[in-house]
């Protein structure tokens, strides 16, 4: 037998085994009727079961993907088997099967070849020597592949990327997936870090970063299991659209109840708003389809001024000229004659109830004064007074109280914007501070009941001014997926709600399309937070796209975007990318054609991206006319649904197509600006990218380089 024979049947024989004894567990769980009883000892008891049986039927599919030969320090060389649940035999004590996130999987993923290897558990280091690294497919229980990333007898002991660019060769449906069999060392790192940091991590296109955010959820959950809860975890996604596409990857890692949402749905169900505002169909026009022939100045761009700490200033001292006000200006007399004085209660408001939320000190300011007046009626000369005195104090302590400022983050916004309402007289004025045009703008909008997504970080910082952050509120954790699109106000805000700093923030400076909002430098989140509570990584390698379509994108960085954060390919090679003078009455023929040559490919996901929406939309009805079946995604599409897909490219963040066609790649639909929207688009590709074009092509893009591009003419052959 030859050793791939050899080593074929040895999996097959333990996986037989393996099989049997998952079959033998579940029958005698299966065997144990279930308890529906109110006995709580039996109900706890009954629960483990079901977690068990449900683990079971889910490894007894596919019950591992790894082997990992390893010889620990002073002990006999031992071969582990990591699957996505532990396992474990007959007797309970002994895994058969090891979780992948326990502490010694993590040799797995990090062991990178070399002669010793070592890993992190709970009683300290442990080292040893790897034998084998070996990568084993099953589906539905029916052994399909066996390679060898690393064989000690082998020479040139290093791990090989043999496995992952099999894995990496496959077509993708409309759903991201787990990577548990693949995990590379630099992102098993991130995975695996502490809980109590804020993790800012800036990672190439199709560096894994939504994916690594995912598995180091499941990994939280499991490492810190009495310490945070799954329904107390937050993954915040730029829309509803790519929280489906990444919904199954958190229960096919066997982990439910994570929260999934947006910043804005989040906020508004906060502030009681009844509808989070979304960027609308005329900002995202007015943002990416209207050109940049009179570029907005960066202090007048309404989202970052209202994204920076310098607006959360702003806010501190408006809040503090204002507070003097809360108060009402007047003293207190509950009857004639007696008297509580202005002075004394402003010393109650600035004395000990200082820091308290404001909500809460006016709270404590009137239970104060209810207090004093049931003292001062003690002093009544006769019970006929005492009632005449009560009856008046009631009234006057309610319309004392009304006199105190309604406290709304909202109402508390528009003071600050001078919208003031009756009666408030004297606010701080803080227009000097405030840019004229947002100033303008944002008064405008608020008069009309209109709150932008720029608002949301102000207003959730003036809801934690006014009131606690209570238990329930709080977050045991909190991703952030496209950070280079939140603000570092955002961030402040959010750290109000989460325990411990404990932040995993993702993104890419080099994708940063929304340059209205958002952040251009990690600096500015990173200084957010104490040096020791913070730790920065950067993800090079991409995974994604083929060598070709990778180069072609990191021209586009170098000669556009400016910037050397670029991306180092797996060696995964495909076709070369393809131009196609595509312009004027050329232009359906060309897509038609494309998309023609494209189908004969047995992809599942087809992109067309398009410069603006309403080009998307174009296009979308042609093709429906011709009889070609395709979904339109525009700013409001709930689900991917996978198959030919048309969209502007600045909504295909995130997502990912086995082939993409981008249409109108000139200079007079992409301008020098245009670079990272253009950037965007190309790398959504896997396996195969077009771009159709016109006359005179951006300069950013290559157009010689016969490894890498080719020039194209219709007839396609
Ligand atoms: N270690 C890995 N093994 C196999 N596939 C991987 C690995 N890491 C990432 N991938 C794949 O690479 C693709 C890109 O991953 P993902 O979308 O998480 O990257 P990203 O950095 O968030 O991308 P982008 O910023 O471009 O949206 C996915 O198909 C993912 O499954």
């Amino acid at each position: 037998m030859t050793d791939f024979q050899s080593a074929y049947q040895e999996e097959k024989e333990r996986l037989d085994r393996t099989l049997q004894e998952i079959d033998r567990q579940l029958s005698a769980l299966r065997a144990i009727p279930v308890y529906t009883g109110h006995d709580f000892t039996e109900q706890v008891l009954e629960a483990g079961r079901e977690e068990q049986r449900q683990q079971l039927e889910k490894s007894v599919r596919e019950p591992y993907f790894g082997r990992l030969d390893f010889e620990e320090q002073g002990r006999k060389p031992a071969s582990l088997y990591i699957g996505k649940v532990g396992v474990s035999d007959p007797s309970g004590q002994q895994p058969i099967v090891i979780d992948w996130r326990a502490p010694v999987a993590s040799l797995f993923y990090s062991f990178t070849g070399g002669d010793s290897a070592s890993y992190e558990a709970p009683e300290g280091i442990i080292e040893g020597l790897v034998y084998l690294k070996r990568n084993i497919v099953i589906r539905q229980q029916i052994l399909e592949r066996v390679v060898d990333t690393f064989n000690r007898e082998d020479e040139g002991p290093a791990v090989s990327d043999e496995f992952l660019v099999y894995r990496l060769g496959e077509n993708k449906d409309n759903r991201l997936r787990d990577i548990v069999s693949t995990i590379q060392a630099e992102q098993d790192q991130i995975i695996r870090a502490a809980k109590n940091t804020a993790l800012i991590i800036q990672g190439v296109a199709g560096s894994g970063k939504t994916t690594v955010a995912l598995h180091r959820l499941a990994f939280l959950l499991y490492q810190y299991k009495e310490q945070i809860k799954a329904e107390r975890m937050v993954i915040f996604a730029p829309n509803h659209m790519f929280i489906d596409y990444i919904s199954e990857v958190l229960p096919e890692l066997g982990v439910g109840d994570i929260q999934q949402s947006t910043f804005p749905d989040w906020a508004a169900e906060i502030l009681g708003l009844e509808h989070p505002p979304t960027a609308s169909q005329s900002d995202l026009h007015r943002w990416f389809d209207a050109g940049r022939s009179e570029p907005v100045p960066e202090s007048e761009l309404p989202g970052r001024f209202k994204g920076a700490m310098r607006f959360k200033a702003v806010i501190d001292a408006f809040l503090a000229d204002m507070e003097a006000l809360c108060v009402p200006q007047i003293d207190f007399e509950p009857w004639e004659g007696t008297k509580l004085p202005y002075a004394e209660i402003m010393a109650w408001f600035e004395g000990e109830y200082k820091h308290y939320p404001a909500a809460r000190r006016k709270e404590r300011v009137l239970a104060r004064l209810h207090r004093w007046i049931e003292m001062e009626l003690k002093k009544a000369p006769s019970a006929a007074q005492l009632k005449e005195w009560k009856k008046k104090a009631q009234q006057r302590e309610k319309a004392y109280a009304k006199k105190w400022p309604e406290l709304t983050p909202l109402s508390l916004y528009e003071e600050l914007f001078q919208l003031k309402k009756k009666g408030s007289v004297g606010l701080p004025d803080m227009s000097a501070d405030i840019p004229p045009a947002i100033w303008q703008e944002t008064r405008g909008n608020l008069k009309q009941g209109i709150v932008k997504e720029e608002d949301l970080a102000p207003l959730l910082y003036l809801y934690t001014c006014i009131h606690e952050v209570e238990g329930q509120m709080t977050f045991d954790h909190v991703v952030i997926d496209e950070a280079q699109d939140f603000s570092p106000f955002q961030i402040a805000v959010l750290d109000r709600f989460v325990k411990g700093h404990s932040f995993t923030i993702l993104g890419d400076l080099s994708q940063g399309i929304h340059y209205y909002k958002g952040v251009r430098d990690w600096h500015e989140m990173q200084e957010l937070f104490d040096s020791e509570d913070t730790a920065y990584f950067a993800l090079t390698r991409s995974y994604r796209s083929t060598m070709e379509i990778i180069s072609f994108g990191n021209e586009i960085l170098t000669r556009g975007v400016g910037t050397e954060l670029l991306a180092v390919p797996v060696f995964r090679s495909g076709e070369p990318v393809k131009l196609l003078p595509a312009a004027g009455t050329e232009r359906s023929g060309a897509i038609t054609e494309v998309l023609k040559a494209v189908l004969k490919g047995s992809y599942r996901t087809t992109a067309l991206l398009t410069r603006t929406l309403r080009d998307a939309s174009e296009l979308h009805e042609w093709l429906v006319q011709e009889g070609i079946e395709a979904h339109l995604i525009d700013g409001r599409t709930d689900q991917y649904a996978g198959g030919i897909s048309v969209l502007p490219a600045y909504l295909s963040k995130g997502l990912e197509f086995d082939a993409v066609i981008v249409t109108d790649v000139d200079r007079e639909h992409y301008s020098p600006e245009d670079a990272k929207l253009l950037y965007v688009g190309c790398t959504r590709a896997l396996h195969e990218l077009w771009l159709l074009h016109g006359e005179e092509l951006p300069d950013y893009v290559i157009t010689e380089n016969s490894e890498m591009v080719m020039n194209v003419v219709r007839p396609l052959s």
